[in-house]
């Protein structure tokens, strides 16, 4: 029986349309559908019991699904579009993912032609495992601070991997702590005494023959990590270096060369290219971001639409939770990031794939936007699902505490995103130095293009005001955009304001580094609203599905406004009646949205294993569910639990000598 039926008949849109919208196309979306089931169909592929299985259990299991989904790959002929589909689906995180989302990009963008052709193809084939080996026990972010060191020996033409201090041990590489064979290793290039700086090199870390750690090599797991189950798959590892040798031709050497007589060369792509595969990696992080927050807002919703609580009249059914208007202000919004996170990330692959064109062809200078908008993008959307995950969590009451609700592992699971490929606020850093820097240069001449193209128009931006006499003309995407630019232009106008009045730059940027980082925010948000509209230009067919995202965008932005109402008003842009108006409006759409909620996340076409949460499910029983769950705890396996005739027995037969106790 179907719970939410009645839900789903109050759908004013085609459905079928919107998982098209949402997959990205019809193929994707047939690709997408066809490999779920694949994965919810294959016993192979359970993970209802992840959370209660000890670390070294939960390991082996992840090894075995690791070497089965590789099987059925190649079994099927899956395509890479179908092979990335199903890792996506069996939903659990694995040695693989650095191999493919890392060390063989870390190849493909930094090594050279002949580099390629010897190591990619072992890697497609996993006939050599790969890691990532960046970050050091004292040192993550400051990446130029890192310590290995790797000497060239002009004798026998090799260069000689070293870890000097305890601090350089290699510290959190995914893979590496119990799997990988190999690792791009980023270590201080030192020739005949003088340094150059960090670069990659393929280090052979394993035998092949019997996995054990070669000469100069110690290696290990970090141990636990966060939650149950959760990122626990995964062997982040520890290793060290003594002084191991590996040939000249082993550095990566797209970016610089060393020459056999000694030679330190750079070729003519900006060094900056060493850090291709973090680009690489953010931009993929955005584009899974909106995954990650569409399954929380998908349980949160259904379970909300099943809950109910209060407001019983004449004996009727009470109140479903979702029809509370609080309840609206904190699902709908983080309904609304997840579709505005989805056509972002779509955009944001696009830009990534432009600039990877230009860059063979040449031309540097689409680089830095591209780094600032994966760097700025990556922070804000995983910042915003990690928040959103626990808020959904919340918002399913004491229910959504329990592992079988799904949420805590997703939680524990995502919230590393934060941190990993570059901590959130140290990101926001960057892109902050980006728009000072774009500020400083606005009167030389030099036009801004893309995302900061609306620095280009500073002097009316800085002295319009908002026009808004009505609660609907905050549905103007004209109205909204103006409001959006304003506000990010003053805040990074006043940063540098501020900014020039020091005479040591990088002692006021240190200073300032608060409100830059809200400024390199509302730049960030400027451009996930940006998107949004520019998606709703397109032809988007199906009946209602416009009207619904239209909704939602609203939904995004206004309730951005509402929250950063301090910002808007700060800059004067706004009235604080405009301001109250559109938190009219804003409630408005949550009405608007209300009988399409559960037909949105449907929407999302998740399985119930992937989803794999009772308070999700499509069915929306969730009462016999979580009844009958309770009842296979382990916990319940004996009626008397192990551990009463020695401890609580005793406590409850004692004597005690004071009766008044
Ligand atoms: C069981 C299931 C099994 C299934 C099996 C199926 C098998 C097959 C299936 C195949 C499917 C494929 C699946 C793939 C999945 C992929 C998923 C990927 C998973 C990812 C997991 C994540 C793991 C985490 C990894 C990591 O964390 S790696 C380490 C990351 N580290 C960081 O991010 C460090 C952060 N710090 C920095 O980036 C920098 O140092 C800095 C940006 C802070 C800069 O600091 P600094 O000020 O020192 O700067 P520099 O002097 O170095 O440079 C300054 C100038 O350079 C510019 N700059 C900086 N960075 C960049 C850049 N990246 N690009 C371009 N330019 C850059 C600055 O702007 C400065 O420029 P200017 O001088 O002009 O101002
Ligand atoms: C689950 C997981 C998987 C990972 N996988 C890999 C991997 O495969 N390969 C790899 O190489 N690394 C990996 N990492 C490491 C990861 O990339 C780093 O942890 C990350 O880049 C953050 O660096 P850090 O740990 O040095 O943090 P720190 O920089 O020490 O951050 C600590 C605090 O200091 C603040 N801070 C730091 N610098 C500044 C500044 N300049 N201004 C203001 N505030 C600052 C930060 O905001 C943060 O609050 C992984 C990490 C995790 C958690």
């Amino acid at each position: 029986m179907d719970y939410l039926a009645d839900e789903r008949k109050k759908a004013e849109f085609d459905v079928d349309e919107m998982k098209i919208v949402w997959a990205g196309s019809r193929h994707a979306f047939e690709v997408s559908d066809r490999i779920s089931k694949l994965v919810a169909n294959d016993p192979g592929f359970r993970k209802d019991t992840r959370t209660m299985l000890a670390r070294k259990e939960l390991f082996k299991n992840t090894l075995r699904k690791a070497a089965y989904a590789w099987k059925r790959i190649h079994d099927l002929h899956l395509s890479e579009e179908e092979a990335s589909r199903l890792r996506f689906y069996v939903d659990e995180p694995a040695y693989t993912d650095l191999h493919w989302g890392m060390f063989v990009p870390a190849i493909k963008g930094q090594g050279t032609d002949e580099q390629q052709k010897k190591w990619l193809p072992l890697a497609y084939k996993m006939q050599i495992i790969g890691c990532y080996a960046q970050t050091e026990l004292g040192h993550g972010s400051n990446v130029q601070g890192l310590e290995t060191t790797a000497t060239f020996d002009p004798q026998t033409d090799e260069f000689v991997i070293h870890s000097p201090t305890l601090t350089s041990s290699k510290w959190w590489p995914g893979g590496l702590g119990k799997v990988s064979t190999h690792g791009v290793v980023y270590a201080r290039l030192i020739i005949n005494g003088e340094e150059h700086g960090i670069h990659g090199f393929i280090v052979q870390l394993r035998s092949l023959e019997d996995h054990l750690p070669l000469p100069g090599v110690t290696v290990g797991d970090i141990g636990m990590k966060f939650g149950n189950g959760a990122y626990n798959t995964m062997d982040n590892g520890v290793l060290r270096f003594d002084h191991v040798r590996i040939p000249r031709n082993q550095m990566l050497m797209r970016v610089s060369q060393v020459t056999r007589d000694g030679k330190y060369k750079q070729s003519d792509v900006p060094r900056q290219l060493v850090y291709g595969t973090m680009v690489y990696v953010r931009q993929t992080i955005v584009a899974d971001a909106s995954c990650a927050l569409s399954r929380a807002v998908t349980i949160a919703t259904r379970y909300s639409a099943v809950r109910r609580q209060f407001g019983s009249q004449n004996g009727g059914p009470e109140t479903q939770v979702i029809d509370y208007k609080t309840q609206q202000n904190r699902l709908f919004p983080l309904l609304a990031s997840a579709y505005a996170f989805k056509f972002v990330g779509e955009w944001l692959t696009w830009l990534y794939n432009d600039v990877t064109q230009r860059l063979q062809a040449s031309d540097f200078s689409t680089l830095p936007e591209a780094h600032a908008c994966t760097a700025g993008l990556k922070s804000l959307t995983t910042t915003a699902t990690a928040d959103g995950i626990e808020e959904c969590r919340k918002l399913c009451g004491g229910h959504g505490y329990l592992c079988s609700s799904g949420l805590p592992e997703l939680f524990a699971v995502y919230v590393p995103a934060c941190t990993y490929e570059g901590d959130n606020t140290v990101l926001l850093l960057q892109v902050a130095r980006f728009l000072m820097k774009t500020v400083s240069q606005l009167g030389s001449g030099k036009k801004p293009l893309g995302t900061i193209s609306y620095m280009g128009k500073i002097e009316h931006l800085m002295q319009s005001r908002c026009t808004v006499q009505k609660a609907e003309d905050w549905l103007k995407p004209s109205q909204v955009l103006e409001a959006f630019e304003a506000r990010a232009v003053k805040m990074a106008v006043s940063c540098a304001k501020n900014l020039s009045k020091f005479t040591n730059p990088e002692e006021g940027f240190a200073e300032l580094s608060a409100d830059l980082v809200e400024a390199a925010v509302a730049h960030c948000q400027l451009i996930v609203v940006s998107k949004f509209i520019d998606k709703l230009q397109q032809d988007i067919p199906g009946k209602g599905v416009k009207q619904q995202l239209e909704a939602l965008c609203g939904i995004y932005y206004l309730y951005l406004l509402h929250k950063h109402q301090g910002d808007f008003l700060a800059t004067s842009y706004l009235t604080p009646k405009q301001a109250a108006l559109a938190n009219d409006q804003l409630r408005a759409l949550y009405t608007k949205v209300r009988p399409n909620a559960v037909a949105l996340v449907d929407s999302f076409n998740y399985t119930d294993h992937f989803l794999g949460s009772i308070l999700g499910c499509y069915d929306g029983n969730v009462y016999p569910k979580l009844y009958d769950a309770a009842w296979k705890d382990p916990l319940n396996d004996s009626v008397v639990p192990e551990g009463y005739h020695e401890y609580v027995r005793p406590l409850l037969k004692q004597q005690l000598h004071t009766a008044k106790l």
